[in-house]
């Protein structure tokens, strides 16, 4: 059982096409699934205690692996039943169904079990369980104590993360080989709980990677506070929310933040505030200029937002700017850009997203050729070149008002700091998550800006 951060994203396509390749290498599918039948039954021995287990098998693959996890933990002495909602269909569940020779109850009557493990359908769903299949997993999962899926919980679509109709909330879910985008987007993600890869020795590169903890070193013993980097954020129409970005970039990092369109001082007094003019915008220290957070959509902050595109500085452009401008305007930049909407902002500016929001995100990155940054209780980022990385769940309480101003703000430090856009975007997300975690509940804005420092460390 391998924890999943920093782990590759399969689609069930990209996942059978590593099987498929596997097979064609002379490992055959019955070895698959012995494999992932034996990592299911040693994960499944080492939650369920004691417990006795029910397991449900489906017509598939996934059901094979159900077979073979309740062979195994049979041999093992553990008291375990299955039950089916019908006979196997593919020649290896076939196989694997020969290996069990217990009983096989039918699904809609079994009787629950404190431990429940759900192989009823994996990566082959293609449409809502039937009704009566539907309802004994609800009623069976509702009753047990621990409920593992296999896979994938029955009923969410792998790919794209959306679920067909009710499924229930599992505690546990072992990803054979790899993690699925099913695992990282919601609204399956919450299906699933905790996520864990099951190795079944095939190889699985992906352009996707779930985020991992980022590389957060202190400076070097010869920083000055320019070389830390420099991070100059545009106030517009709504003061707090720069003010917030540029509290969140001097937290996570960086060495120099200046506040432009501002001159009253105020606190917090390491913020250097100066006018928004093409002086300030030419000084060749900026290592990121960040514009959006609380602009405003009116004609000042139209100008802003011409002046700041007319640099050839870095660029982070988030809120109200996504409202102002178009990926054609902005996709012959060759200074790194990075995009950081929420669904709305994502809505206005590339239209609705169409398919997974791993595809919208990577299309859109594509079209703007910037790295984008598609936030919401998932987050993912994603890069022109076609590399992704999908955030696992974050804290729920993030939602609230100015935390993307904060994000903005720490993805602009560790932008201005050197790294390239997708890491710096990257280590901004889990920067911004990690501080949320340490904080806990109902904290605000301005709390999760300054807890950047300490989650840095
Ligand atoms: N390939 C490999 O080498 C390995 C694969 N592995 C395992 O296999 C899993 C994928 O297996 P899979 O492709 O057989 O699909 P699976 O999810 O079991 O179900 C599909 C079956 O259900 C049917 N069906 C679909 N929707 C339905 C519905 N709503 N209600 C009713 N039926 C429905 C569909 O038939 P259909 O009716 O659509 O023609 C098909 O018969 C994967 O998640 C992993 O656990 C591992 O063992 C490692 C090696
Ligand atoms: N339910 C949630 N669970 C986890 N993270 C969330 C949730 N809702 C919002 N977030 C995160 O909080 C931030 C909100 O950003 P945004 O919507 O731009 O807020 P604001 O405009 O108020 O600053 C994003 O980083 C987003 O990913
Ligand atoms: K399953």
């Amino acid at each position: 059982m391998i924890p999943i951060a920093g782990t590759p994203v399969l689609t069930a396509a990209e996942m059978r096409a590593a099987e498929d390749a596997a097979i064609a290498a002379g490992t055959s599918v019955d070895t698959l699934m012995q494999r992932a039948g034996a990592g299911v039954a040693d994960a499944v021995r080492r939650l369920a205690g004691v417990n006795d287990v029910l397991i449900l098998c489906g017509p598939g693959n996934n059901g094979g692996d159900g077979y073979v996890a309740a062979a195994r933990l049979h041999a093992a002495g553990r008291s375990v039943r299955v039950a089916a909602s019908g006979e196997p269909r593919t020649p290896a569940a076939i196989a694997a169904r020969a290996l069990w020779t217990g009983a096989v109850e039918p699904l809609a009557t079994a009787a629950p079990a404190p431990v429940l493990v759900d192989a009823l359908f994996g990566t082959g769903l293609s449409r809502a369980l039937d009704a009566e299949t539907g309802a004994a997993l609800g009623r069976l999962a509702r009753q047990a104590n621990l409920t593992i899926a296999v896979d994938v919980p029955s009923g969410v679509a792998t790919d794209d993360g959306t679920v067909f109709g009710e499924v229930p909330a599992f505690h546990v879910t072992l990803a054979l080989g790899a993690a699925k985008p099913a695992h990282l987007l919601q609204p399956a993600a919450a299906r699933c709980g905790t996520v864990r890869v099951i190795p079944i020795g095939i190889p699985t590169d992906s352009a996707t990677q779930i985020l991992a903890r980022p590389d957060l070193t202190a400076p070097p013993v010869d920083a000055h506070k320019f070389t830390r980097g420099m991070v100059a954020v545009v106030r517009g129409r709504m003061a707090g929310a720069a003010q917030l970005a540029a509290s969140a970039a001097m937290h996570a990092g960086a060495g120099y933040v200046t506040l432009l369109g501002a001159t009253i001082p105020s606190a917090p007094h390491a913020l250097v505030r100066r006018r928004l003019d093409a002086e300030a915008l030419a000084d060749p220290r900026i290592g990121a200029l960040l514009i959006g957070p609380g602009l405003g959509r009116d004609d000042d902050a139209c100008a802003s937002l011409e002046q700041a595109l007319a640099t050839d500085h870095p660029l982070v452009v988030d809120g109200d700017a996504l409202h102002l401008v178009t990926p054609e305007r902005l996709c012959d930049r060759h200074a790194p850009l990075i995009l950081t909407p929420h669904a709305g902002e994502f809505a206005a500016l590339f239209g609705a997203p169409a398919g997974s929001k791993l595809a919208a995100a990577r299309d859109a990155a594509v079209r703007a050729q910037a790295t984008i940054v598609f936030k919401g209780p998932d987050t993912v980022i994603a890069a022109p070149d076609g590399h992704a990385i999908i955030a696992g769940e974050a804290n729920s309480w993030l939602s609230t008002a100015g935390s993307g101003d904060v994000l903005a703000g720490a993805i602009a430090a560790l932008l201005a700091g050197g790294r390239r856009a997708l890491d710096a975007a990257a280590a901004g997300v889990w920067l911004h998550g990690e501080a949320a975690r340490r904080l806990g509940p109902a904290f605000i804005a301005d709390d999760l800006a300054v807890a950047l420092a300490g989650a840095r460390a």
